[in-house]
């Protein structure tokens, strides 16, 4: 439904609600609530004044469904229960109801007959902010004829105290009135949906300018910028004590002759079939960024000295499994290695020389290997 108005299936499930949208319910059922209240308020005001005739039962009876519509509303709504229905407030069923209440006290009036809808015109802005134009038109509607028909039901049983020329000038007063109310709110409705249709855009576009500020375009991955980062945030636990970490500098062996005999087309899939691989091969929580070329580092949150060696000698090994023969790429495309373990204090500069001063051992002890930074 494209305005959010009532229609079938309004109270069916559809999505969860996120915290703030659950804070902006509960905070319009209390808004309706108070307008209850102060309708309660009103009744009894008028009733000791001496200006609402209306039958002790039928008095009592309309305090009643006003204070255990409002305890029942405000439990639907602090509970959840309607969290993941459409329309969650319930704002037209209880908008109805409050509209009766209304004109059962303003049945009761005579001369100051109009003082009790007043509120309807309240509750009509405030419903906007959950209702579509339909809905509120319907509203306004429904209170205009119910108007009507509590002037004639009046009139019948116990004939007219005001001029009826006065009456039905207050009925087409109030029923004007509420129409602009209506189309008011339902043009501050539109706006609002807008805005949060934009808002949402806007929150899209952020989304991806820092996903463009953060990610290599080739394959995906993490850039340098921030793979530092990521290091300076890992050096910050490990001197807290919280845990270690170790890095691995990965680069592709021999790949300007890949580029040379397949094409920089097959270069770049060879780049990001990697990217996919190491990724798929990597545990939840580490770190896997392009630096540039065919040169990757891995950030291994967790891990000591060992342990970044196994992992980088397991990528080695499944990586040098894959061939692109059967695509008439190339056959065959080994990895060099070389890993560091962070060591409490250091910068992340000296960290980084040890991971590629042990790459360097790598690719000069004849490449497709993985070789471990040396002590000291
Ligand atoms: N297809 C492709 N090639 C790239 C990209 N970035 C860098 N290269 C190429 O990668 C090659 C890197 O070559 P070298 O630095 O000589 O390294 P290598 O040929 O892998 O040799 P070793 O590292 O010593 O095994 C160069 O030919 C670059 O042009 C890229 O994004 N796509």
């Amino acid at each position: 439904m494209k305005d959010g108005g009532i229609k079938d299936g309004e109270w069916r499930r559809v999505r969860r609600l996120t915290v703030n949208e659950q804070r902006l319910l509960r905070r319009h059922g209390r808004a309706l609530v108070s307008v209850s209240g102060l309708h309660a308020l009103l009744t009894m005001l008028l009733w000791w004044m001496g200006a609402l005739h209306l039958p002790a039962p039928v008095l009592w009876g309309l305090l009643a469904v006003l204070a255990g519509s409002a305890m029942l509303y405000l439990l639907f709504l602090e509970s959840g229960v309607t969290a993941e229905w459409r329309e969650p407030s319930l704002s037209f069923p209880m908008a109805t109801l409050l509209l009766c209440t209304f004109l059962v006290t303003a049945y009761g009036l005579d001369e100051a007959r109009i003082s009790a809808l007043m509120l309807f015109f309240p509750l009509l802005l405030l419903v906007s902010f959950r209702l579509g134009a339909g809905a509120l038109l319907v509203l306004a509607l429904l209170a205009s004829l119910g108007y009507a028909a509590m002037l004639t039901l009046a009139w019948s049983l116990h004939g007219v105290r005001v001029s009826p020329v006065l009456e039905a000038l207050m009925w087409l007063v109030f029923s004007l009135v509420s129409l602009s109310f209506a189309v008011t709110g339902s043009g501050v409705n539109g706006l609002r949906r807008r805005l949060a249709v934009k808002n949402l855009a806007l929150a899209d576009a952020l989304e991806q300018v820092r996903d463009l500020a953060i990610r290599d375009d080739l394959t995906g991955l993490f850039n340098r910028r921030h793979i530092m980062e990521v290091l300076e945030r890992q050096k910050g636990l490990a001197d807290s004590g919280i845990y270690p970490f170790s890095v691995c500098y990965v680069d592709l062996d021999y790949f300007k002759a890949i580029n040379d005999a397949f094409g920089h087309g097959w270069g770049d899939r060879v780049l990001r079939d990697f990217a996919e691989h190491a990724l798929a091969d990597l545990r939840e929580g580490d770190y896997l960024a392009r630096l540039g070329g065919e040169e990757f580092i891995l950030v291994l949150p967790q891990s000591d000295l060992d342990g970044a060696e196994l992992v980088a000698e397991r990528l080695r090994r499944r990586w040098g499994e894959r061939s692109f023969r059967a695509l008439n790429g190339p056959p065959k495309v080994s990895l060099s290695a070389g890993v560091a373990s962070y060591r409490v204090g250091e910068t992340i500069d000296q960290l980084l020389a040890r991971a590629d001063h042990a790459l360097y051992l790598a690719k000069s002890g004849g490449r497709d290997r993985v070789r471990r930074e040396v002590q000291p």
